[in-house]
C-alpha cells in the first residue's frame, strides 16, 4: 500500500518509528515531513498528507503531532479525506470498519510506540464493512458537495 505521513516536531519521534515499522511491512512510504524535532506548525504537513490522500497519490495517510487532534482538525478540512484520531486499537478497527477512514491521526504525547505501531497494523489490515455504513459515508459525501 502507497501510504503518506506527516507529522510536527512532537509527532517526528514516532513518525519515525512508524515509517521505519511500514517499510519492514512492504508498503510504499511517501514521507511529507518534519525531519527534525525543531519546533514548526502542524497545519503544514496535515495539509500534505491529505492532498496527497485526496489526489490519489496515496491510498492512506498517517499524521503525528502532540496529541493527534491538530492534524485531525486539518486533515477533516479536505474533501475526500475521512481522519481519524485513534487512542486504542478498538478505534483503529472501527474507524476502517464503519468509517471508511483514510487517514489515521496520532498522538505521540498521548501513547506509546509500542500500543501506536498495533494501531497502524489494525488500522492498515482492516477493510470498510460496507453495508449499512456505505450509505453513511455516503451522505458524508453529499455533505462535502453541499460545502463546495
Ligand atoms: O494539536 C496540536 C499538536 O498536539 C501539537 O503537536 C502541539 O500543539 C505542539 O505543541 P508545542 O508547540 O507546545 O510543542
Amino acid at each position: 500500500m502507497r501510504v503518506a505521513i506527516g507529522s510536527d516536531h512532537a509527532g517526528f519521534p514516532l513518525k519515525e518509528k512508524i515509517k521505519e515499522f511500514l517499510i519492514s511491512k512492504g508498503h510504499t512510504v511517501l514521507d511529507f515531513g518534519t525531519q527534525s524535532q525543531e519546533s514548526t506548525d502542524y497545519p503544514i504537513f496535515a495539509r500534505e498528507v491529505s492532498l496527497a490522500v485526496q489526489r490519489g497519490e496515496a491510498e492512506r495517510g498517517i499524521l503525528v503531532c502532540g496529541t493527534g487532534i491538530g492534524m485531525c482538525i486539518v486533515a477533516n478540512k479536505f474533501k475526500g479525506v475521512r481522519a481519524a484520531l485513534c487512542l486504542n486499537e478498538y478505534m483503529a478497527r472501527m474507524s476502517r470498519l464503519h468509517n471508511d477512514a483514510n487517514v489515521l491521526c496520532l498522538g505521540d504525547r498521548v501513547i506509546g510506540e509500542e500500543l501506536a505501531l498495533s494501531i497502524v497494523d489494525v488500522w492498515l489490515s482492516t477493510p470498510f464493512e460496507g453495508g449499512r455504513h456505505e450509505r453513511r459515508v455516503h451522505l458524508i459525501k453529499n455533505i462535502e458537495e453541499e460545502l463546495c
